[in-house]
């Protein structure tokens, strides 16, 4: 059989009034984490709402946690984190820079799938939490005729907290459909040598660009509760795999490189060592002056980059007596990232198109 998808048939003596059938296609959908609609009180309540009620994110039994969400947190937290989105905002688009570059990275891999696959497959972005939402991009790719449909979560590392609510969220809409898509999901791609690849080089870049060489670079990773790794999330383990492999491309040793994470969120242990006392400990005790800060979890950058470390935890090395600091930007669009991300869609679309 050919690997083009071939167009459902129909006998010619089909009633009349015969759903028209369309050429079938392969949709390949891009997912990413969510993002507020606007940076006022509302937006963000609503945003976070749905955030932090999915219990992929926090896992405590309903009766304890929402009482705590929706009485304490959801009247402080949205006022708190609007006025930091309020900072990043990309108010050209009037968007979060989130949403900004996972449009630009929507289109580039786009523009590379129709190059080589022409017709035959459609490329759009969707997010776990508020808009565009997993629904309704997945009703869109199957009444173009998508009858295939390769599920992509951007994130480098599996965790419960993103990849695993990223596709339970696809499948809850795969369930609405009558005529349900033959579903795939990509797998992890921390290890995929392009991404490392792409990794380094914006590394090697961002020391190429500084006033002053680097002494560390901290590879900074989003948190998440340090019970989650006991309970059998392997995430801590990929982000310290991503640190080693990335050690390994740049050719240096374990003095000039070192994993942390951040975010920390709630009154539970995180998983440690918390980036932002790191940073200034650097500073403070061991008399680090110059360090870079990079963000391998991340696809895009966000607030948690764009904000949390490139504001927050800046002044903190900075207070601590720290002088030279240097943020190396996620991936984004670099044509290197896009390369990565298209050979592991590519990799994934085997057996359905060639
Ligand atoms: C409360 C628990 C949280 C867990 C666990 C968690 C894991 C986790 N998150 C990301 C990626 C992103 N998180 C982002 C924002 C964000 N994360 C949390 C909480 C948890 N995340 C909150 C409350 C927020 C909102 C911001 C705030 O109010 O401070 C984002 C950015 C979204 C944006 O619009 O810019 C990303 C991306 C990962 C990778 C991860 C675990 C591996
Ligand atoms: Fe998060
Ligand atoms: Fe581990």
């Amino acid at each position: 059989m050919s690997d083009k998808p071939q167009p459902a048939t129909c006998p010619a003596h089909a009633p009349a009034n015969h759903p028209k059938i369309k050429p079938a296609k392969v949709g390949i959908l891009l997912a990413n984490l969510g993002t507020p609609d606007g940076t006022d009180y509302w937006s963000m309540r609503r945003y976070l709402n749905e955030f932090l009620s999915d219990k992929r994110v926090v896992d405590y039994p309903t009766w304890k946690w929402q009482p705590i969400l929706q009485l304490i947190i959801l009247t402080i937290r949205p006022s708190k984190s609007g006025a930091a989105y309020k900072t990043i905002w990309n108010n050209e688009a009037d968007e979060s820079p989130l949403l900004t570059i996972t449009k630009q990275q929507t289109a580039a891999i786009k523009a590379k799938m129709e190059e080589r696959y022409g017709d035959d497959v459609m490329v759009d972005f969707c997010m776990r939490y508020g808009n565009p939402s997993t629904k309704s991009k997945v009703r869109e790719m199957t009444e173009a005729g998508c009858t295939k449909i390769l599920f992509f979560p951007l994130y480098p590392h599996y965790a419960g907290a993103t990849s695993a609510t990223a596709n339970d969220q696809f499948f809850r809409a795969l369930m609405e459909e009558k005529w349900q898509p033959v579903a795939r999901v990509v797998e992890p791609y921390f290890e995929d040598p392009a991404y490392i690849d792409a990794l380094a080089k914006s590394v090697e870049k961002a020391y190429a660009n500084a006033d002053k060489k680097p002494e560390k670079l901290i590879c900074s990773y989003h948190g998440v509760p340090e019970r989650y790794l006991h309970e059998g999330d392997p995430y801590h383990c990929h982000c310290q795999k991503t640190t080693r492999l990335l050690k390994e491309r740049l050719g240096w040793d374990d003095t000039q490189i070192m994993t942390t994470f951040q975010s920390i969120f709630g009154r539970e242990e995180w998983l440690k060592p918390y980036t932002v006392k790191e940073v200034a400990r650097l500073a403070s005790e061991e008399g680090v002056k110059d360090i870079a800060v990079c963000a391998p979890a991340f696809s895009a950058d966000c607030i948690e980059t764009l904000e949390e470390i490139n504001e927050e935890i800046r002044e903190s090395f900075e207070h601590a007596g720290g002088e030279g600091f240097t943020y190396v930007p996620c991936l984004n669009d670099n044509p290197d990232h896009i390369d990565a991300l298209s050979g592991v869609i590519e990799r994934n679309l085997q057996g359905w198109l060639e």
